[in-house]
């Protein structure tokens, strides 16, 4: 419905001059009580519609063979990503692992011949003295092997905060170009936060835990080696013992996986409560409406599901680890019962039996590494898996690119039929615009809220794609062009503008994306134009004011200053068409007056588009061109006078019409009530 309809109609059907109460629409009452979000036992209950979840399903339904299976994939990946990171310090790590290795199945096998000369016949002294130089090899390996540990963390230090670096890197400049449809969603939103809150930190972590695994793995061949050669039958008692607590540890994993799916949406809901309740920006509100115990009723309600999750999970961990132990202790002492058998049998002699117990041991002690670090792994490629696959979404949503670029300057922008419909959204916000922009013109949008003039505008700086009809830029089209040389020709200042915590400079000039470099006079005839120079000049440090109060000497503005300097940010980008979307909206009236000079008449320039977006009526008389948006088509168009002048078939006034006779009317009616006063 339009504004138009709500002009109120008298008793006689004649069109009243000001505003009467808005026509009543069908709705229902409210409930008397409502949840301020999904009920429920299950913690995720609100989440088994998200596409996303189906992915977290699949990951933790899939046979532990096949997470194993993809351990070696996972560990190429952390290799790869590692090389590129540093390659030195990735060769020096993958060598000195393995020397550490072998030092430890040398250091095994030398144990042995030392065990061997002790338990040899003859006289103790004589037996220590033929023990001694397999001793001090048995030293000199241990110390071998200490420095090329030493040798293996260095270069681990080296390598985590690079590969740490770079996966950040990667994952914010994907996540930061991918097109703006896909950020609308809902789903994608949480989606990447997921991985943001789980998937980087795991990955982050990958390389130590990567470079843990393969020493344990290392080790334990080794060591496994070392008992093939004491006697065979060693190893499978050795696998039995430790198979139970491998088993219970990657039950634990699963379990903490799926409970984590389950609640990754709550986190988000509760972190929005704190954040309502800590933020500075909803402070006055909160305060101002005794909105605190709500909202902290509310966080209660979560956190109360949390913790009942969170205590769930700790007892289901304790219960499965329990169990591992216990089979596990059975399974060790019937290891050693058969190897003191064995040994009594004299299937082996007393020193490689020796020799068998201290390797046991310790591929004990590595075995329960090696599943301690596979248990984390296979947990945490759950999350990596998630995050590869956000990564390979990011990378399919990229803007496309096809090394076309738009020419510099532009002479005519034609829309033709384009229809434009938001994802999972149940109607298109445009049906069939067609227009027609030419340099050195001014275009107003104008129309009732939700009529699609924002859509229109950021379709036009190529920030949507049509989903069907074409944009063309003198005649090219605009899906044939890189879609940031489209946006680089095209500055938009929105509704709500980013109020960056950056300097007063910077925030001129980022628009042109720089925060370090400016062209100083641009910037300041771009703060002039749109009134900004006032503002500026009343800071402390002048341009160099933080504009936020979270630094020293940080300085808040008035939205309406605010407003001013996204004016001057648009200004400054000098691009080819110029958009206000509706900024002058909080702007006072001298002030909005002041913008839409500059922009009318003082700046109007041969060469750029620009584009008005507001619903004060008044400001945009002097454009060359409105276009009056309904329910996402235009209605009508064409310069103020036309439109005025303009009769529908019934010969009643147009919708512009109607509309600014509204406007004026209350204008008028305010005015006549200040002069009887
Ligand atoms: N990000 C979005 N996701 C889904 N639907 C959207 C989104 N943005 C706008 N819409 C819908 O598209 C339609 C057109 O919205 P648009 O913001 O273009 O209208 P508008 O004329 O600029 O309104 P206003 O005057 O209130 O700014 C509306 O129905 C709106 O609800």
């Amino acid at each position: 419905m339009s504004d138009a309809d709500d002009i109120n109609r008298s008793e006689n059907g004649d069109r009243k001059e000001v505003p009467g109460p808005r026509r009543r629409v069908e709705l229902p009452l409210p409930p008397a009580r409502a949840a301020a979000a999904p009920e429920g036992e299950e913690v995720g209950d609100e989440l088994t519609s998200v596409y996303w979840m189906q992915w977290d399903g699949e990951a933790a339904r899939t046979s532990v063979a096949r997470i194993l299976g993809r351990l070696p994939a996972i560990s190429r990946r952390v290799l790869g990503l590692a090389y590129r990171a540093d390659a030195r310090a990735t060769v020096m790590v993958v060598v000195l692992q393995l020397a550490s290795a072998l030092m430890s199945a040398f250091g095994l096998l030398a144990s042995v011949r030392v065990l061997s000369a002790l338990f040899a016949q003859g006289a103790t002294s004589e037996r220590i003295h033929h023990a001694l130089p397999s001793l001090a090899l048995v030293a000199g390996l241990l110390a071998a092997q200490g420095l090329l540990d030493f040798g293996v963390a260095r270069g681990e230090a080296a390598l985590t905060p690079k590969v740490r670096r770079a996966v950040e890197q990667e994952f914010l400049r994907l996540n930061c170009h991918v097109r703006l449809e896909a950020v609308d969603d809902a789903a994608f939103a949480d989606e990447a936060n997921k991985a943001n809150d789980r998937g980087l930190y795991y990955m982050r972590q990958a390389v130590p835990q990567l470079i843990a695994l393969v020493h344990a793995v290392l080790g334990l061949i080794g060591a496994a080696g070392v008992l093939a050669v004491l006697h065979p039958v060693l190893l499978p008692l050795l696998l039995l013992s430790v198979v139970p607590q491998g088993y219970a540890a990657v039950r634990s994993a699963r379990a903490q996986f799926l409970s984590h799916s389950r609640y990754s949406t709550l986190q988000r809901r509760i972190r929005l409560f704190t954040w309502l309740l800590l933020d500075r920006d909803s402070a006055p509100e909160v305060r101002a409406s005794t909105a605190q115990q709500a909202l902290l009723e509310e966080h209660e309600r979560f956190a109360r599901r949390i913790e009942k999750e969170d205590a769930r999970l700790g007892r289901q961990e304790a219960n499965v680890s329990l169990w591992g132990r216990a089979v596990g202790g059975l399974a060790v002492g019937a290891t050693y019962a058969v190897l003191g058998w064995m040994t009594a049998a004299g299937w082996m002699p007393l020193a490689a039996g020796g020799g068998a117990f201290l390797a046991i041991r310790s591929s004990r002690g590595t075995l329960v590494n090696v599943v301690l670090a596979m248990h984390q792994i296979y947990e945490h490629a759950l999350w990596i898996d998630d995050l590869e696959r956000h990564l390979e979404r990011c990378r399919a949503l990229q803007p496309h690119r096809t090394g076309r670029r738009l020419p510099d300057a532009v002479k005519t922008i034609t829309v033709t039929d384009v229809h434009y419909t938001y994802p999972e959204a149940g109607r298109d916000a445009l049906r069939g615009v067609s227009m027609t922009l030419t340099a050195g013109s001014t275009v107003a949008f104008v129309g009732a809220n939700g009529s699609g003039k924002s859509t229109m505008a950021k379709l036009l700086a190529g920030l949507y794609t049509p989903s069907k009809g074409s944009i063309r830029w003198d005649g090219v089209e605009v899906r044939e062009v890189d879609a940031e040389s489209i946006q680089a020709q095209v500055a938009m200042v929105l509704q709500d503008p980013v109020a960056w915590p950056l300097s007063a400079l910077a925030n001129v000039t980022i628009g042109a994306g720089t925060i370090t470099e400016a062209d100083p006079r641009r910037a300041l005839a771009a703060v002039t134009e749109s009134g900004a120079d006032r503002v500026i000049a009343g800071l402390p440090q002048r341009w160099a004011t933080p504009l936020s109060k979270r630094f020293k000497g940080g300085q808040e503005l008035s939205g309406g200053n605010w407003a001013k300097v996204a004016v001057a940010r648009g200004l400054y980008q000098d691009a080819a068409m110029l958009v206000l979307d509706e900024p002058t909206a909080s702007m006072d009236a001298r002030a909005e007056h002041a913008v839409y000079e500059a922009v009318l008449h003082g700046t109007r320039r041969p060469d750029r588009i620009t584009v008005l977006i507001s619903h004060r009526l008044a400001s945009v008389t002097a454009c060359d061109m409105i276009y009056v948006f309904r329910d996402g088509h235009i209605v009508e168009s064409g310069d103020h006078h036309t439109l005025m002048s303009r009769r529908t078939a019934g010969g009643e006034p147009g919708e512009y019409a109607q509309l600014f006779t509204l406007q004026a009317a209350a204008y008028q009616a305010a005015a006549g009530a200040e002069d009887e006063t």
